[in-house]
């Protein structure tokens, strides 16, 4: 199950080549008082992927008796990652809050944290449920961006649903000077370590049935 409403997750999911459906729970995004970022995105992801169990539970059938593994992902932009000012960036509420983003990302590099959650969960036995996780960051390097390209970018309509207020996959790719880490993270899901992720969990269980 792939706990996500994010289309760019499903896609990316699904080149790990497992069949999945999606499940749609609801997760206040709600960052601490003083929580650190990489706090902050693990804490989501573990949050998406057991409620998206709980969630898969209250659907599957009463005569369901397999094992389910459900995902959940979240993605923050971290200007000044792990220092004591650091900044973290979500989707723009507005232009406004779009603007600063940019013109703190324009001519710097940040850093794009993306954490996976797994859950194993099992229909019977929800007492059993088994959450592992995993969290990838990515530097990415902006070229200086004029206020006419911050503007223009903004109007495509690309920048709203994104953390950080921009796609590497698409228009804002042209910003992109640098990249180090999984492109595949920025973009919402890191295939290697979700593909690796979902290996220790299967495996973990079948040890657990032993
Ligand atoms: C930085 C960056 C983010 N993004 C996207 C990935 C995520 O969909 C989104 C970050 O917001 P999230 O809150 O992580 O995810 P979401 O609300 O889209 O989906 P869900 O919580 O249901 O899983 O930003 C890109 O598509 N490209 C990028 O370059």
């Amino acid at each position: 199950m792939l706990a996500s409403g994010s289309p760019r997750r499903a896609e990316l999911l699904q080149l790990l080549g497992r069949p999945f459906q999606v499940v749609l729970p609801q997760v206040p995004e709600q960052r601490a008082l003083g929580e650190s970022a990489a706090a902050y995105v693990q804490r989501l992801a573990i949050s998406k992927a057991e409620a998206g169990a709980a969630l898969w539970r209250t659907k599957a059938t009463a005569n369901t008796t397999t094992n389910s593994l459900v995902l959940g992902s979240d993605t923050v932009v971290v200007v000044g990652y792990a220092q004591a000012h650091e900044q973290v960036l979500e989707k723009p509420r507005d232009f406004a809050d779009f603007q600063r983003m940019m013109q703190l990302l324009s001519g710097t590099t940040h850093t794009v944290l993306t954490a996976v959650g797994v859950t194993q969960s099992a229909q019977l036995e929800p007492t059993t449920d088994v959450t592992m996780a995993t969290m990838v960051a990515t530097e990415v390097s902006f070229k200086p961006l004029s206020e006419g390209e911050i503007a223009a970018y903004w109007a495509s309509g690309e920048p709203q649903d994104k953390a950080g207020g921009y796609g590497i996959q698409g228009l804002a790719g042209r910003f992109v000077t640098h990249l180090q880490g999984s492109y595949f993270a920025v973009v919402g899901l890191p295939l290697y370590e979700t593909a690796e992720l979902l290996t220790r969990v299967e495996t973990q269980q079948a040890g657990g049935q032993q």
